[in-house]
Formats: structure tokens, C-alpha cells, sequence
């Protein structure tokens, strides 16, 4: 798929703009003109989220009541797709897919496929738990919706159950047993889909890092302690409910799950150069592009941050290949000259200046 037209108003630094985009594009203008804010805002449009800020309300362009944003996305096989997202301050997100209006935020995941490379990447390899969790969650859900439901009802669940022991501490009485029957099988549903995507992250990232031409073999491991069995999360649930009401919380489950990356035996996070880190997040990008092309069956749009311009040409190529022969690629620079001339043939170059196009 592609996006063919963007329309940005009251977004960021954007106060209306239309952005028109071929198969090719290079963002270019200096820092702080807005670059960025184009790859965010087309990446809302695919999982109603910003990756760069959490709440959408920081993105409304300063002194204005909302934002909204607009995206025409064409299609080889299917008719094309408008998707509009509109956030007012301190009010929900309106969606709306060809004019109808979505009742939940998570109807939009699997319908803009794109893949969004940020220098902030790196939190994959060194980042916290929680925002490993979230990149894996983020990628799932986009690849399989169903998936974001399971969870969605975990979380409300966990929600729930930590409320229950709090006021069970506090010396209510209360029954514990009709959350830890449905955590204990959305744990199982989401365990097992982890563990599915985590093997392919193994094997994608470990051969991308490779191809890009750097030695050493890369591995994950999924660090939890929760079952594949619903029956077996029951049991672990009910063993462990007097330390859990001890603090007030549940312990046990997906929520605390996470992985850690190795490289040649060494956990990457406190072994690897900033260099090899950012490069084994972008071996984690090159993996996400791939699930994508396969599991929706249409290869991703490719939004690059800057992030791969400080690698040298012969491997930018290699990668830029490597990660999606056939997508639609939107890079962004602050100028030109760090690609090649045969790379800038075929591209449409967009120039941005204080939010508009100049
Ligand atoms: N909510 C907002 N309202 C108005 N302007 C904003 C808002 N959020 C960010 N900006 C402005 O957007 C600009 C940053 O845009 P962006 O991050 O896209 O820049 P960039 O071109 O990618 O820069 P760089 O090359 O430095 O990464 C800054 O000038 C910032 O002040």
C-alpha cells in the first residue's frame, strides 16, 4: 500500500498543509521544520498512537483547540482507503475510515501498514521493560487484531483485580476469582502469541544484522514466567494471592514480561556500542517490516527517520532493499548530499520549512 496525500491541520508545527507522495521521497529541510512530524502523523493514522509522545494532545499545534489529520492510502489490489483522525483537547480521538466514523480506536489496526524508523529505536535494546512490552504489543496488534482485543481485556482485567486487592487489604471483602479465571486465559492467549513473533524477531534480526555485513550472531530470549496453559496461570494465580495481597497487586502474568537481546553470548543493552545498538534496532525494524509484508499481505509503507543516514551508502542500499523491495519509501534529511545521485533519481523530493512546503 501507499499513502498518495496527507493533510495536516492544527498538527505540530503544521497549521494546514497537503503533502502529495510518490512511490520515492526524500523529506528535506533543517532542524525543527517539521519532518518528523510528517512520519508521526502518518503512523497515528495507523495505530491511532503517537510513538514519539503519549497522548495524542501533545500534538495538537500550540494555542488551538485540535488537530486533524487525513490520509488517502491506494492499494494494488483493492479500492483505496481514506483514514481521517481528528483529537480535540482533552476530548477522544474521532476516527473514521472512507467516512465511517470507527466506535473503537483498535478497528483501524491492520488497515494502514506501515513501518516507522525513529532514532528512539534504540529503547528496543536498552530501554525499560515496559517499552519493550509495547513494541512487541504495538506489532502484534497491527498484524493481528485479535490479538489487541485479547489483551485489551487482560488489561482491564489486571486493572481490576489490583482495585479488588487494594480494598481487600484495606479490610473489604471481595472475590478474586472471577478476574484471575479471565487473566488466566488472556495470559495464556497472549504468552503464546509473544513467544510465536519473539522466535520470528530471533531469526529476522539475526539474519538482517548479518546481512547488513556485521559479524556475530544475534539472539533474543523471552524472559516470563507465564504458562501457555490457562488452567496452569489459574493455579499460579490462586498460589500466589497472599503475596499479592500483601502488596496490593498482581505479580504473576504477561505484564511482567520482557526479552533481552544478545550478541555473541553478551546482553547487548550493557555490551554493544551505541553504533552496533542502533544498528541491531534497525536489524528489529527490517523484522517488523517483514512480518508485516507477510502477515497483511501487502508490503508495508517505510517511514526512516534520519536514523539509517549514518550508515555508509554500500549498506544504506543493502538495507533499504533488504527491508522492502516493492514498499513505498519516505525518508527524512536535512539535505541532500548524503545520497547518492542513482538514489535521488527516483525520488520526489519534499521541502519543508516551518511546517510548510516550500
Ligand atoms: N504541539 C506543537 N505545536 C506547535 N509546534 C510544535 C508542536 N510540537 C512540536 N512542534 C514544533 O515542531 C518542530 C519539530 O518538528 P520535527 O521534530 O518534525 O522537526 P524535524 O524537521 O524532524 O527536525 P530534526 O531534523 O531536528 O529532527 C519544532 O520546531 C517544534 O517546536
Amino acid at each position: 500500500m501507499k499513502i498518495t496525500r496527507l493533510w495536516l491541520l492544527n498538527f505540530r508545527n503544521y497549521e494546514n498543509a497537503t503533502l502529495d507522495f510518490a512511490d520515492n521521497n526524500l523529506i528535506v529541510g533543517t532542524n525543527g521544520a517539521g519532518k518528523t512530524n510528517v512520519l508521526e502523523a502518518i503512523d497515528i493514522l495507523a495505530t491511532s498512537r503517537s510513538k514519539i509522545v503519549n497522548g495524542l494532545n501533545k500534538c495538537i499545534r500550540y494555542g488551538q483547540p485540535g488537530f486533524a489529520i487525513n490520509g488517502r492510502f491506494d492499494f494494488a489490489q483493492r479500492p483505496s482507503l481514506t483514514v481521517a483522525l481528528r483529537q480535540e483537547r482533552g476530548a477522544g480521538r474521532v476516527i473514521k475510515i472512507n467516512e465511517e466514523t470507527l466506535s473503537r480506536a483498535s478497528e483501524l489496526l491492520g488497515r494502514v501498514n506501515s513501518v516507522l524508523f525513529l532514532p528512539s529505536d534504540l529503547e528496543i535494546i536498552h530501554g525499560q521493560p515496559v517499552q519493550r512490552r509495547k513494541y512487541l504489543d504495538i506489532v502484534i496488534s497491527q498484524a493481528e487484531p485479535e490479538y489487541c482485543r485479547a489483551l485489551q481485556i487482560y488489561v482491564r482485567a489486571l486493572k481490576q483485580r489490583n482495585e479488588l486487592l487494594k480494598n481487600m487489604r484495606n479490610g473489604q471483602s471481595g472475590d478474586l476469582s472471577v478476574w484471575d479465571a479471565q487473566l488466566a486465559d488472556c495470559a495464556a492467549q497472549v504468552k503464546l502469541k509473544r513467544q510465536e513473533y519473539l522466535e520470528f524477531f530471533a531469526r529476522e534480526t539475526a539474519q538482517f544484522y548479518n546481512a547488513m555485513g556485521f559479524a556475530g550472531q544475534l539472539t533474543l530470549k523471552y524472559k516470563t514466567k507465564t504458562l501457555s496453559d490457562k488452567q496452569k496461570n489459574l493455579e499460579v494465580l490462586q498460589s500466589s494471592r497472599a503475596e499479592d495481597l500483601r502488596f496490593g497487586r498482581t505479580h504473576f502474568g504477561p505484564h511482567t514480561d520482557d526479552f533481552e537481546v544478545y550478541l555473541d553470548e553478551n546482553k547487548a543493552a550493557e555490551f554493544c556500542s551505541q553504533g552496533q545498538k542502533r544498528l541491531i534496532s534497525i536489524a528489529f525494524k527490517c523484522a517488523e517490516a517483514k512480518i508485516k509484508r507477510q502477515k497483511l499481505d501487502d508490503p508495508p509503507i517505510v517511514l526512516i527517520d534520519d536514523v539509517l543516514l549514518e550508515l555508509d551508502l554500500v549498506r544504506l542500499n543493502k538495507i533499504i532493499a533488504a527491508i522492502a523491495p516493492r514498499s513505498q519509501k519516505i525518508f527524512t534529511v536535512t539535505d541532500t548530499g548524503r545520497f547518492a545521485p542513482e538514489l535521488l533519481k527516483d525520488m520526489r523530493i519534499i521541502k519543508l520549512e516551518n511546517g510548510r512546503l516550500v
